[in-house]
């Protein structure tokens, strides 16, 4: 069998990227009380900050003229308008409007909730979103592939 003749073949890419934000776990919904007890030292009011890391995972077929599922500079300047100029160096509770204005705790997977959203509508139509994975630190990471209960 020689190569695109018969089936497209369909990839995943991966674009990792890097932001620096700090946070508190504090639920608008629970009191101080309760904020405490479910989330410790993460409640503290002079919040804590983590050097997150993003890896963004398309999937799609690959372009037989062009060798590419999508151009990573394309991928690139999605993140950069939904991630980066939004959440790099910035607060994550007080600075970015989707946790501000809102009653989402910052957690990780909401994070992950947040960048997935965010992203999936500004891919070409052929490319589909797969996966968001969020490192937290070295030891906590979410997943999360659009999946709804
Ligand atoms: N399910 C989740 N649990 C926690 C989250 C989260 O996003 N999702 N986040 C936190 C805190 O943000 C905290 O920064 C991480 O806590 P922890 O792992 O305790 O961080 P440390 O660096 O102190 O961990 P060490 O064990 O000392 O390395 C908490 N929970
Ligand atoms: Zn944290």
């Amino acid at each position: 069998m020689s190569l695109f003749t018969e089936k497209k073949p369909v990839a995943f890419v991966t674009r990792v990227e890097t932001f620096s934000a700090c946070h508190r776990l504090h639920s608008k919904q629970l009191d101080d009380g309760e904020n405490k007890r479910i989330f410790g030292k993460c409640n503290n009011p002079n919040g804590h900050g983590h050097n997150y890391k993003v890896e963004v995972t398309v999937r799609g077929p690959v372009n037989a003229v062009t060798g590419m599922v999508m151009n990573v500079v394309d991928l690139k300047g999605i993140i950069n308008s939904v991630v980066m100029d939004v959440m790099d160096h910035k607060h994550l509770d007080y600075d970015v409007p989707v946790f501000r204005d809102s009653n989402l705790v910052s957690t990780t997977e909401n994070v992950a909730v947040v960048i997935f959203e965010g992203i999936k509508n500004h891919l070409p139509d052929h490319v589909d979103l797969h996966e968001i994975k969020v490192h937290e630190t070295e030891k906590n990471i979410v997943v999360f592939r659009g999946d709804y209960e």
